[in-house]
């Protein structure tokens, strides 16, 4: 009794283990020792494609010959022939499938459980490329270049081979997005990122760095690497030649490139692109559309100015600053009023001058603030002037910038000053750069007027060396035009100086302005400008700018 009774114990436990086998999510597929195929479940049935009663008994090199020598076949015989269970993932090429394998050998052969983990792989990708990938470009974003230049950098520090990264940066961007939105500036980015892509070999990184800005990784440039970045540079710049097609409409777009090559030297992901960053930005400087590579002076000079930033946010708050005041003369030698110039005395480094910081404070808005408390200063000597007869009619000249100029309440300040020190407005003269009135004409005009209604004068600084559009010239409220100390310089040398001089009076003139010479150093230049009916004169011929003290005598005298 006891066979049957086995066997049928036997038959039971099978047909459990097949119905297990046959309701579990994996495919299975059991093997014996010459491969063939001894089980397999419906799982395994749909994902192979193949119908078990025409594989069952066959072996599994027969079924799938083109995976013999493959990587399924060498991951099931080291199970086999180590006796060891395998795990894997892999792509099954002829049904593109991504399976991922579990292999288990035993006394009776193989074991195979697997399953399609296509999705899975597709979701892994995906999230792959959003957290490396620039969404609107499809570049590699700023997270990848990091990576691949990290890698770069401490590879060509080993093999000596150099390398260079490119910063390239839109010129006017915003434009763009300002005038036509930003869906069409990002037309022009994906456009842009085509080009630069098309311009560098496949084995180079163009990279989205962030808005209008990208990095080229340019790897392996062998011995004449400077040369080969400048070429790679030049293509680039081409690459921006033909005009870009922004729905339909013609759209010319350049970029400034700066470039910073690296090699044995150990240098930082953050040193290299804030080389390449200078490097761009001098690229601007130099007039945009440009190429400019990175020299370690740019490294001085960037440092240099982010101390004097320092240096003058906390000189403002310690006071460090005077005024000195440089007499102007009318052209017979009478004083006819002063310039306040603003000087630093910089604990350390003594006198800085204004064509130093005012640039740097400028940039940084603290103009704003600096400006205010000169024309504070100046207003308040104008103010006790007018109570002494001999100083009375002197003029005050004020210095402003356009970052104040061009604030909205620049003309209620001026108004708040002149009434806070009780000076004059009809002895207050501001002097504007030519640069400045080009901007925003017809708000510059409505200013002016409201301050001309006072009787604060206006004269234009440096005149000849903007770009003065003769056109509106005659349309700002101006009383006096300073012609520039370069051409009056020039004039006495052979050349056009002598000439330009004469334009300029002529044309200050005739649009009822009178004319001041500014740098008058020699007796010679006096009498030439005198010559040219320039009505007014300054220099250091007649007075060198005075501090406050020395200004006093100077008047007594
Ligand atoms: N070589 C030579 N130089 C002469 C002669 N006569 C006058 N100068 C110099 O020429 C500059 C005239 O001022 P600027 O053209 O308005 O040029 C000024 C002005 O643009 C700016 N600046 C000065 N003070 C202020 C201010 O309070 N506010 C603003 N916004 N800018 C200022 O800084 C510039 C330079 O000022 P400074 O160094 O004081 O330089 C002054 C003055 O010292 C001369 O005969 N020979």
């Amino acid at each position: 009794m006891q066979g049957p009774i086995k066997s049928h114990t036997q038959a039971l436990r099978a047909a459990a283990l097949t119905a297990t086998l046959e309701s579990i999510s994996d495919a299975v597929l059991m093997l014996g020792h010459d491969w063939e195929i001894r089980y397999m479940n419906g799982n395994a049935e749909r994902l192979t494609k193949v119908k078990r009663e025409d594989v069952l008994g066959r072996n599994l090199w027969e079924v799938f010959p083109e995976s013999v020598g493959g990587p399924y076949y060498r991951a099931y015989h080291k199970a086999v022939e180590t006796n060891t269970a395998v795990t894997f993932e892999e792509h099954y090429a002829p049904l593109d499938l991504w399976t991922e394998i579990r292999a288990y050998p035993s006394e009776e052969g193989l074991t195979i459980y697997f399953r399609d983990i296509s999705e899975r792989r597709a979701r892994e990708a995906e999230n792959h490329r959003l957290a490396f990938y620039d969404k609107l470009t499809g570049l590699p974003n700023r997270q990848l270049l990091l990576d691949r230049l990290g890698h770069a950098l401490s590879l060509s520090r080993r093999n000596g081979r150099p390398g260079a990264v490119l910063f390239i940066d839109l010129d006017h961007f915003k434009s763009i997005n300002d005038t036509r939105g930003h869906d069409k500036g990002d037309l022009l980015l994906q456009q842009v990122a085509d080009r630069l892509n098309d311009a560098v070999r496949g084995c180079d990184t163009v990279a989205r760095f962030g808005g209008d800005e990208f990095v080229v990784l340019l790897e392996e440039l062998g011995t004449d690497a400077a040369a080969l970045a400048r070429d790679i540079a030049a293509k680039l710049l081409q690459a921006f030649h033909a005009p870009f097609d922004v729905e339909g409409v013609e759209h010319y777009s350049t970029p400034s490139i700066g470039v910073a090559l690296f090699g044995r030297e150990n240098v930082s992901i953050d040193d290299i692109l804030k080389r390449a960053d200078l490097a761009m930005y001098q690229a601007k400087a130099a007039g945009r559309n440009n190429v400019s590579f990175f020299d370690p002076a740019m490294e001085a000079r960037v440092s240099a100015r982010a101390e004097l930033e320092t240096d003058l946010r906390r000189a403002l708050v310690n006071k460090e600053f005077e005024l000195h005041y440089q007499p102007l003369a009318s052209i017979g030698g009478e004083l006819s009023g002063v310039e306040a110039l603003v000087r630093w005395r910089h604990p350390q480094r003594g006198m800085v001058s204004p064509a130093e910081f005012i640039p740097v404070a400028e940039e940084t808005n603290m103009i704003l603030r600096l400006g205010c408390w000169v024309l504070i200063e100046a207003c308040g000597l104008l103010a006790r002037w007018a109570g002494d007869e001999r100083t009375a009619a002197l003029d005050m000249s004020v210095n402003v910038s356009a970052v104040q100029f061009h604030r909205p309440d620049f003309v209620e300040q001026v108004m708040a000053v002149l009434k806070q020190t009780g000076a004059r407005p009809d002895r207050l003269r501001l002097e504007l750069t030519e640069s400045l009135l080009l901007n925003d004409v017809e708000s510059a005009i409505q200013k002016m007027l409201r301050l001309r209604e006072l009787g604060v004068r206006f004269a234009v600084d440096d005149f000849g060396t903007g770009y003065s559009s003769l056109s509106y010239l005659h349309r700002l409220p101006l009383s006096q035009l300073k012609i520039d100390r370069s051409f009056i310089w020039d004039a006495l040398k052979e050349g056009h100086g002598a000439a330009i001089v004469r334009m300029i009076v002529g044309l200050g003139k005739t649009l009822g302005m009178s004319i001041l010479a500014e740098g008058v150093e020699t007796p010679e230049q006096l009498s030439f400008v005198m010559a040219e009916g320039c009505h007014y004169y300054q220099g250091y011929l007649y007075s060198k700018p005075l501090p406050e003290s020395q200004l006093a005598d100077f008047l007594h005298r």
